[in-house]
């Protein structure tokens, strides 16, 4: 059997302080690093075995982690292909070092342990972050093997000699150090196993657990249970996106999400990933029911490669608009240890984007057409990510524009075509613009929806946070179409007709009117015009400018160099109805009965938008009383 004592081949200083000391933030993938080396080692035997090349038994090749409190020790052990001792100084020793030097080098610019680990084949050595010593006993598959131990405490000298190990297979015992024993404590170990290991394609046991079994029945013929030790075995080796779609049902879907998110309710639907060409991608995107607030639902994709859980910052490799959605993402072909910028660049994470963007408009699409109503009944929670989608990605508008909906004051559903057919007639101005009224707030703008929809106009309802934007979006995406706020200005300014209203006022009267009521509001935010509506109309309206609201509004969203407006007062037009009955009587009146008649007219019109607060609201309930 080979003795040996020798110096790890790296032929600059010792790699290992530097492992440690930088790799300090991310100290728990070292349980994750050499549990995948013992699922390869598992995978590579099975591999051997079903190809005939090893005829032995195979056994049980469940692989064990586990911790010695007393020894301040953590073991991995496996019942993979091993290693000879000529293999443990070529892939141990070498440190798979194709160049030592340009590791000196770069390990500078790295930025998290992933980065050097994936990129020198540092996995195994991941274990001096946590370990003063590391032992490995193996015994390898081939016949005839002789068994080999190798230790090595940190420094870059190693020890090779004959092992102890009599069963093919190979243990890694970590001997913690001092600021490492944080790893002893099970339920620590528990949670990276559970984090990183969950759905590794091989059986992991960490230890036993209690479980209830069926125990015959009591006198009474109750059954009686008894507690019994089982295996704890920590991952589910066949998740859901290692299998093919039509093997499972609905319910494995869900059952799936609940494991994965188990306070969450079920979500909408989901779309089942699987591609081998040009690049490798499984994975299940879930639809989630969405919560107010967005925001925080991010980073709720998994990012697996074979299995091993990556990380859940998908940025980059999942649209950004499609970041609210949940599930799993597993390919190999995502380089997942190589920096941000690389990724955005590389041409496989791209493609991978825009497959995911098709396979989820296509899916959307599917959906509409095949059931409608469920589609609709589910728009308030598909729609933010559709309308997001159109706005960031040409691609996926050019899909989306035919299954986006509009939805109006009356709960009903169109999409752009149907709705262009609806209002057409009715709501184009006399320049042959269409001009598509909306609400953000139904309740509040309720008197200028009824207004509107006494002259057959249709309200859309725009209530989302997106819609600011959205509603410009498709400004610019249909052709001679305007979007205004249904109080933005009284109607006949908002879609202008050729056979207007008339005047009934002279010039004179019209501005003695206007007077009046700058008089009696008193207030310089407040512009009076004086307009000529039909006398059904209201007396006075107070609108706010569509352009001026949609600065403000995306002021408000943060929008970049819109600030200054969110600084400026908010600013009305007050627009008199000067064709309504009671104008002739403010006219008629004398001064002081004809400004209180204004204010009140005035005061009505804030009323009727909840604007009307504090000593004003008083000043007019006082004065309505004595109206009446
Ligand atoms: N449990 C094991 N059983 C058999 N061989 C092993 C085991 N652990 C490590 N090895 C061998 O040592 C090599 C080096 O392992 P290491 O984890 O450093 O790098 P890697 O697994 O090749 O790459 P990476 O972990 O960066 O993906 C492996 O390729 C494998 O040949």
């Amino acid at each position: 059997m080979v003795q040996e004592k020798g110096t790890i081949s790296i032929h600059t200083e010792n790699i290992f302080p530097i492992i440690k000391k930088f790799l300090y933030s991310d100290h728990e993938i070292f349980l994750r690093e050499l549990v995948s080396n013992a699922v390869d080692a598992t995978q590579k035997m099975r591999r051997l075995a079903a190809l005939g090349k090893y005829n032995a038994e195979l056994g049980d090749t469940t692989i064990q982690v586990s911790v010695d409190e007393a020894a301040k020790t953590i073991t991995i052990s496996d019942r993979g292909i091993g290693m000879t001792a000529e293999e443990v100084k070529k892939y141990i020793n070498q440190i798979a070092f194709s160049g030592a030097t340009e590791f000196m080098e770069q390990f500078k610019e790295a930025r998290d342990a992933n980065e050097i680990i994936g990129r020198f084949g540092l996995g195994f050595y991941s274990a001096f972050m946590v370990a003063d010593k590391v032992e490995i006993q193996t015994l390898s598959y081939q016949e005839g093997a002789e068994p080999a131990r190798w230790v090595c405490d940190g420094s870059t000298e190693f020890e090779l000699t004959e092992g102890s190990r009599t069963e093919r297979g190979t243990d890694i015992v970590l001997y913690l150090n001092t600021d490492n024993e944080e790893f002893l404590d099970r339920s620590r170990l528990q949670q990276i196993l559970d984090k990183y290991a969950k759905f590794m394609p091989v059986p992991i046991q960490f230890g036993t657990r209690n479980s209830t079994e069926e125990d015959g029945t009591d006198e009474e013929g109750e059954p009686k249970y008894k507690t019994v030790e089982v295996p704890n075995i920590i991952n589910n080796t066949n998740p859901i996106w290692t299998k093919a779609p039509t093997e499972l049902s609905d319910e494995d879907y869900l059952n799936f999400y609940r494991e994965l998110y188990p306070l969450s309710d079920d979500p909408l639907f989901w779309i089942h990933l699987n591609v081998d060409y040009p690049f490798n991608l499984t994975g299940v995107l879930y639809f989630p029911k969405l919560k107010n607030d967005f925001e925080v639902q991010r980073n709720k994709i998994k990012l697996f490669s074979r299995q091993v859980f990556i990380t859940d910052e998908v940025k980059d490799i999942v649209p950004e608009f499609l970041m609210l959605l949940h599930g799993v993402i597993d390919s190999p072909d995502i380089p997942l240890n190589v920096s941000r910028s690389f990724l955005q660049a590389d041409s496989n994470v791209k493609k991978i984007n825009s497959y995911i963007t098709r396979k989820v408009a296509d899916k959307l699409l599917e959906l509409f057409r095949k059931d409608r109503k469920a589609f609709e009944e589910k728009w308030n929670d598909i729609g933010l990510f559709v309308k997001y989608g159109a706005l960031s990605d040409d691609k996926f508008w050019e899909k989306g524009k035919d299954f986006v909906l509009l939805n109006n004051t009356k709960s009903e559903y169109y999409t752009l075509d149907e709705y262009n057919a609806k209002v057409k007639d009715f709501q184009t101005d006399k320049d042959g613009r269409l001009v598509y009224l909306y609400t953000n707030d139904a309740e509040r703008q309720d008197s200028y929806i009824q207004a509107a929809n006494k002259r057959d106009y249709d309200v859309l309802l725009m209530n989302s946070p997106i819609d600011t934007h959205f509603t410009q979006h498709l400004e610019s995406k249909l052709e001679k179409t305007s979007f205004k706020r249904v109080d933005a200005d009284i109607l006949d300014k908002l879609i202008v007709k050729e056979n207007a209203q008339q005047h009934q006022l002279s010039d004179d009267e019209k501005s003695k009117v206007k007077d009046i009521f700058q008089k009696a509001i008193a207030n310089e935010h407040m512009q009076v015009e004086v307009e000529a509506l039909s006398d059904a109309e209201l007396p006075v309206t107070i609108t706010m400018e569509e352009w001026m609201r949609r600065m403000k509004d995306m002021a408000r969203l943060g929008g970049g160099g819109m600030q200054f407006y969110g600084s400026l007062p908010d600013s009305y037009k007050v627009a008199v109805n000067g064709n309504h009955k009671l104008i002739s009587r403010i006219l008629s009146a004398p001064e002081e009965e004809g400004t209180r008649l204004a204010r009140q007219a005035f005061d009505l019109a804030l009323l009727s938008q909840g604007m009307l607060k504090g000593a004003d609201l008083t000043a007019f309930v006082e004065r309505s009383v004595n109206l009446i």
